[in-house]
């Protein structure tokens, strides 16, 4: 078979798998669960595979990316698989000096504040990430018919990172540049928008059969100012995949007021923190549209029996949606035991078996 007559899209146990069906809100046999940030520290597995080995390089060695991004799987049964990467490996691939810092988050060297610091920001190509177009190939192999969602920080989260030059709970700097120079702002969020974007299409064109839009720290916006100066860049970004047909999610984190927008920017699946019951939610996003969420990640630290009760809520909350995707409403944390989330599963599978 020559490429071009390979059929398109995923192959039919991935299409047929119970997280895309949910993504495209079609009947499941159960509400399909994975976690954000279910690779990573919480796993023994993972702190063991990492030693000594820094946070950014390991997301450029093949081999380590699709031995971590399978080890949640492999444990706790989840639905999907998660891409392992970070938000800054594109703005590393393009040249961008920048670390992740451990307990701290990506610090970059220089940070983003001037017309002339845009130059900087040069577009990205299938070149520039080899390594992702080659472990997103081992890994649908390896997987099977679980699909691998492959993501990406969006424009704002992104723009703050750069701008700050680190982690900011106000984000100062970023807010300065936006109402004080409405152009350079703009013209930032286009070309990270187009970054963002490209990574993106690397990803689903080596096999990843949804896609998630981290806007992790778009909820320190109100909405007008997300509508007018952020939500153009992620339209832009959600318009350049739409073609491929696969799921796009969108996520934030504090972002109840900005839920309806967030699905208008082109989402099949918007995302909800654990301070948004998934029927307000779903009333906020309005119909077409599945959900993904949303047990407080801090739950997990009580005993089962508390665990269970809080996914039953979530569970009714979401009894009438057209689709919902059961997750963390943010990632999970460090100190998880994982023993907690394999048991979630578990009782989320167990709950909603038809
Ligand atoms: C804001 C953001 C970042 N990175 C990401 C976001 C958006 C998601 C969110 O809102 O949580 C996205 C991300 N980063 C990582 C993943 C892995 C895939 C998965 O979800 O399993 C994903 C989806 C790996 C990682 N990214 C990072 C780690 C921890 C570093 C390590 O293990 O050494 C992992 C596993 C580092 C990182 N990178 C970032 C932070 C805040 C941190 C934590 C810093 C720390 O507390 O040490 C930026």
């Amino acid at each position: 078979m020559t490429a071009d007559d390979r059929p398109k899209g995923p192959p039919s146990a991935t299409a047929d798998s119970a997280f895309l069906k949910a993504c495209r809100r079609e009947p499941v046999p159960h509400t399909p669960v994975w976690f954000m940030r279910q690779a990573g520290r919480s796993l023994p597995e993972y702190r063991k595979l990492r030693e000594g080995i820094a946070m950014l390089d390991s997301c450029m060695r093949p081999d380590l990316v699709t031995e971590i991004t399978l080890q949640p799987v492999r444990r706790h049964d989840v639905d999907a698989a998660i891409y392992f990467s970070d938000i800054v490996v594109p703005l590393k691939a393009i040249g961008i000096d920048l670390d992740i810092k451990p307990g701290v988050g990506p610090v970059v060297a220089q940070p983003i504040r001037t017309r002339a610091d845009l130059q900087r920001l040069r577009p990205l190509g299938p070149d520039d990430v080899p390594y992702v177009t080659e472990a997103i190939g081992m890994l649908t192999r390896e997987l099977g018919g679980t699909p691998l969602i492959g993501f990406a920080g969006a424009p704002f989260t992104l723009a703050s990172y750069l701008v700050e030059g680190g982690p900011s709970r106000n984000h100062e700097h970023t807010k300065a540049m936006m109402y004080g120079d409405p152009e350079l702002w703009a013209e930032l969020l286009d070309r990270l928008a187009g970054i963002t974007a490209s990574f993106l299409s690397v990803q689903i064109e080596a096999g990843a059969s949804a896609v998630q839009l981290f806007d992790s720290w778009v909820g320190a916006l109100a909405p007008e100012d997300y509508r007018q100066r952020v939500m153009p860049a992620s339209v832009k970004v959600f318009d350049a995949v739409a073609d491929y047909g696969v799921p796009r999610i969108h996520f934030g984190v504090g972002t109840g007021e900005l839920l309806g927008l967030m699905g208008e920017a082109g989402a099949d699946v918007v995302g909800v923190d654990w301070r948004v019951p998934l029927d307000e939610a779903a009333r906020r996003v309005g119909p077409g549209r599945a959900l993904q969420g949303n047990i407080d990640p801090a739950v997990l630290f009580a005993p089962h029996t508390a665990v269970a009760e809080q996914a039953d809520r979530v569970l009714r909350a979401a009894e009438g949606l057209e689709g919902h995707i059961f997750n963390l409403g943010h990632g999970v944390l460090p100190d998880t035991d994982p023993e907690a989330l394999t048991r979630l599963v578990a009782h989320v599978h167990e709950r909603t078996a038809r």
